[in-house]
């Protein structure tokens, strides 16, 4: 039987687990009128915990689920019908084909930046291509990224468990954002977050410690990382006339985050994210993906698939780059969707401003005649609003949108 199973692999792993678990298998048990003395004990505690930890980071791993065999998601991962996919189609056989621009960073110089100036104006989203970061390494980190998602049994994974109640720690975890009504509703996606940046932060012992190169890996792509963030973010300074350093003098010393996402094979694609709409916080995101499929990102009100590009790098602009560029250049709002037959993995990179950077409009965006359109804000203050009241269906960055 269905849950049976679910519970003979939760039952397995983890006292914590079974709480977790316990969340999800409350309302299936009900629906699908499963024996009541079978799970008596169970369904008390996975009561209790229901109402104990609805605001905890979530849950079972999506991983589990998949393996399980499934052919109905818990209710938790079901979307609210607006933020579904539409139409309903099967992510892998999508006819959105136009792809984000890719850029040449190999070609002279002037040509780069205009092309960023275009793609950031019309996109917010680009791939960059001939980036100076070897494709071995490229290679060789989704290798041992999806290692740890495929090859890792459980029970070592867990030990990489990141806290509960804490979203953005480091660790293995499976992220629990808040919809409007107050509902929790989950992503169907299992991630790994690493603290990469500053080197104060790094602690490679976080890190998984198979296969070998793991953590040597995640250390290397970071450092090679960091550099094409400041190399594109000097690029996109002169692409508005600013003088280069100008989007990282803002933004100060870099807290590097790196995120392994996995998003195993879902039952009901078209009921689920992978990953729910949102922007990302921090200056710039570089992204890379396997050759699954499953960003979108959101252009002129239609969500377009980024198609993976062999070797190419997604540059992502986050909203603190919309907040310094005041507007000009908007933050990309993206999101993962699932499919029902292949697991996808993507590694990204981003780079934010510590906790205590107070962000504003650049001034030599402002003037009299253009005004700021933000109001500047502590970093770590718009960090908590987040996941504080979550997404909300809307950026979070528009709370600090000035009436102008
Ligand atoms: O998996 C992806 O392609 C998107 C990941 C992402 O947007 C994020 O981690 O913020
Ligand atoms: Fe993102």
């Amino acid at each position: 039987m269905l849950l049976a199973s679910i519970m003979e692999v939760c039952l397995k792993y983890h006292t914590d687990y079974l709480t977790w678990t316990g969340f999800w298998l409350y309302r299936p048990i009900n629906n699908q009128e499963v024996e009541e003395k079978e799970f008596e004990a169970e369904a008390t505690t996975i009561v209790f915990h229901y109402h104990s930890s609805r605001k905890m980071e979530g849950a079972v791993r999506v991983q589990i689920l998949s393996q399980a065999g499934i052919s109905e998601v818990p209710s938790q991962y079901i979307q609210p019908p607006e933020n579904r996919l539409t139409p309903i189609s099967n992510i892998l056989t999508s006819l959105s084909c136009s792809n984000v621009p890719a850029i040449d960073l190999s070609h002279e110089k002037e040509s780069v930046i205009a092309d960023i100036r275009e793609a950031c104006r019309e996109w917010g989203a680009f791939h960059v291509i001939n980036h100076g970061v070897p494709t071995k390494l490229m290679d060789d980190l989704r290798r041992v990224c999806l290692s740890f998602f495929n090859d890792f049994p459980m029970e070592d994974k867990l030990k990489y468990a990141c806290q509960p109640n804490s979203a953005a720690s480091q660790g293995y975890g499976s992220r629990m954002l808040v919809s409007s009504q107050n509902d929790t509703v989950l992503d169907w996606r299992d991630y790994f977050d690493h603290h990469t940046l500053p080197l104060s932060r790094r602690n490679p012992s976080f890190w998984p410690h198979f296969p070998p190169e793991y953590r040597t890996l995640v250390a290397d792509y970071s450092d090679e990382m960091i550099v094409l963030a400041r190399r594109l973010l000097r690029l996109i300074s002169e692409s508005l006339g600013l003088r280069a350093s100008c989007i990282e003098d803002a933004v100060g010393e870099f807290y590097q985050n790196i995120t392994a996402s996995y998003y195993p094979p879902c039952p009901q694609p078209e009921l689920t994210l992978g990953l729910q709409s949102h922007s990302d916080m921090g200056s710039i995101t570089l992204l890379i993906q396997d050759d699954v499929g499953g960003l979108q990102v959101l252009k002129d009100g239609e969500w377009l698939t980024v198609q993976p590009l062999p070797d190419a790098i997604l540059v992502l602009l986050a909203d603190q780059t919309e907040i310094i560029t005041n507007g000009k250049y908007r933050s990309s709002v993206h999101r993962a969707v699932t499919n029902a037959s292949k697991a996808r993995l993507s590694v990204a990179c981003f780079h934010d401003p510590a906790k205590e950077v107070r962000v504003s409009p650049a001034s030599d965006l402002v003037s009299q005649s253009s005004p700021p359109h933000y109001s500047s804000i502590v970093y770590g203050d718009y960090v908590s609003s987040w996941y504080s009241k979550g997404p909300e269906g809307k950026r979070n960055l528009d709370a600090l949108l000035l009436d102008t």
